[in-house]
C-alpha cells in the first residue's frame, strides 16, 4: 500500500461534499490503491452537521480512509494538504448570476489562500469549485505568494462534461466517442463551449450538426445548464459537480488520454491576458497539465473568447482589494 495523501475539502457539510467526500473515500479520485486522510473544513455553525458527515464516513468502513480531521480552522484543514478542493461557499439561487456571489464569497478565498500558503504541502494541487470559481481561484492564488500560481485551478470540467453529453445525444453517439471538446473562459454564462476541434467517432462535429443548432441551442444550453438545474431541482447541481471535481483532480494527478478543459492561470496563450484564471484545452500527464497549442481560431471563436475574457477582467477589477 502507498503512503496516505492528505485531501482538504472545504464546505464539508454542504450539498456537493455530501457526494464528493464519499466518492473520494471510495477511491474514485486517486485510485483503489491510494489511502487518504480527509481534512474537512466548515464554518463553526455547521460543525454539528459536519460531525454527522464524519459519522457516516466512518459507518462506511472505507478501506482507504486512514484518518478524518473535522475542523473550523483553515490552518488545521490545510496542514500538509496534498490536494485541496475549495467547495465551501454560498451557492446562487434563481435569477442570480454566479458573479453576484463575488461579494459574499470572495473573502473566504483570501483567508484560505493565506492558510494554504502557510500550511499546505509545497506541491499542493488546488481546485476551486465555489463560485465564481475562476475569480475565487485568482484570489486564493494571489494570497499564496509562496506557491506557484499554476497550483491553483478552477472547475470548468462540469461544463465540459455537460457539453460532451449534449453533443453525444445530438449525434446519437456515446460520450466516449467524442474527442477534443473545449470550454474556453469563465465558468459563467459567457463561457464558450467550442466544437471547432471536436470529433465524434472520428468525424468533424461541424459535419454532423447544423450551425444553427450549434449557435442557438448547444452553446446556450451548456452556458445556462447550471441555471436550468437550479430551476428544476430548487438547488444548484451537486452530484454532477462532485463527479466533475473528481474527474478534474484525477486527470491532473494521474493523467488522461485526450483533451480536457481546466481553468488555469493564463500564460498569454491564444491572446488571453496573462494571469487571469481562464479555461483552456489541456492535456494532463506526469502530474502536470499543459495547454494544447496551435488551434486556429476563426472570427466567431475569437469574439466569444474575448467576451468571456472581458468578464474575467471585470471580476478581477471588482476584487482588486483582495489580490494581496
Ligand atoms: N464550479 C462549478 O462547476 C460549480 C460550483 N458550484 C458552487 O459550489 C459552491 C458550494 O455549493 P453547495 O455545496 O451546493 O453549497 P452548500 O450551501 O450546500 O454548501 C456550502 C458549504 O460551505 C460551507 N462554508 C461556507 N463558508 C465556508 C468557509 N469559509 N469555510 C468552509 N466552509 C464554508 C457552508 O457552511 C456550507 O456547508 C457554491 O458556491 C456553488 O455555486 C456548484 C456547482 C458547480
Ligand atoms: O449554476 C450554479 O450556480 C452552480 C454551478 O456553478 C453549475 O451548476 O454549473
Amino acid at each position: 500500500m502507498k503512503d496516505p495523501v492528505r485531501i482538504a475539502i472545504t464546505g464539508g457539510a454542504g450539498q456537493i461534499s455530501y457526494s464528493l467526500i464519499f466518492r473520494i473515500a471510495a477511491g474514485d479520485m486517486l485510485g483503489p490503491d491510494q489511502p487518504v486522510i480527509l481534512q474537512l473544513l466548515e464554518i463553526p455553525q455547521a460543525m454539528d452537521a459536519l460531525n454527522g458527515v464524519v459519522m457516516e464516513v466512518n459507518d462506511c468502513a472505507f478501506p482507504l480512509v486512514k484518518d478524518i480531521v473535522a475542523t473550523d480552522d483553515p490552518n488545521v484543514a490545510f496542514k500538509d494538504a496534498d490536494f485541496a478542493l475549495l467547495v465551501g461557499a454560498r451557492p446562487r439561487g434563481p435569477g442570480m448570476e454566479r458573479k453576484d456571489l463575488l461579494e459574499a464569497n470572495a473573502a473566504i478565498f483570501s483567508v484560505q489562500g493565506k492558510a494554504l500558503n502557510d500550511h499546505a504541502s509545497r506541491d499542493v494541487r488546488v481546485l476551486v469549485v465555489g463560485n465564481p470559481a475562476n475569480t475565487n481561484a485568482l484570489i486564493a492564488s494571489c494570497n499564496a505568494p509562496d506557491l506557484d500560481a499554476g497550483q491553483f485551478t478552477a472547475m470548468t470540467r462540469l461544463d465540459h462534461n455537460r457539453a460532451l453529453t449534449q453533443l453525444a445525444q445530438k449525434t446519437g453517439k456515446h460520450v466516449t466517442d467524442v474527442d477534443s471538446m473545449i470550454i474556453w473562459g469563465n465558468h459563467s454564462a459567457t463561457q464558450y463551449p467550442d466544437l471547432a476541434q471536436c470529433k465524434v467517432d472520428g468525424k468533424a462535429a461541424f459535419d454532423l450538426v447544423e450551425r444553427d443548432w450549434y449557435e442557438n441551442d448547444f452553446i446556450p444550453t451548456v452556458q445556462q445548464r447550471g441555471a436550468a438545474i437550479i430551476k428544476a431541482r430548487g438547488a444548484s447541481s451537486a452530484a454532477s459537480a462532485a463527479s466533475s471535481a473528481i474527474d478534474h483532480m484525477r486527470d491532473w494527478a494521474l493523467g488522461c488520454d485526450g483533451i480536457v478543459s481546466m481553468a488555469i492561470p493564463s500564460d498569454g496563450s491564444y491572446g488571453i491576458e496573462e494571469g487571469i484564471i481562464y479555461s483552456y484545452p489541456v492535456r494532463c500527464q506526469g502530474g502536470k497539465y499543459e495547454i494544447v497549442q496551435g488551434f486556429e481560431l476563426d472570427a466567431f471563436s475569437k469574439e466569444k473568447m474575448q467576451a468571456t475574457e472581458k468578464e474575467l477582467r471585470e471580476e478581477r477589477a471588482a476584487v482588486e482589494h483582495l489580490l494581496g
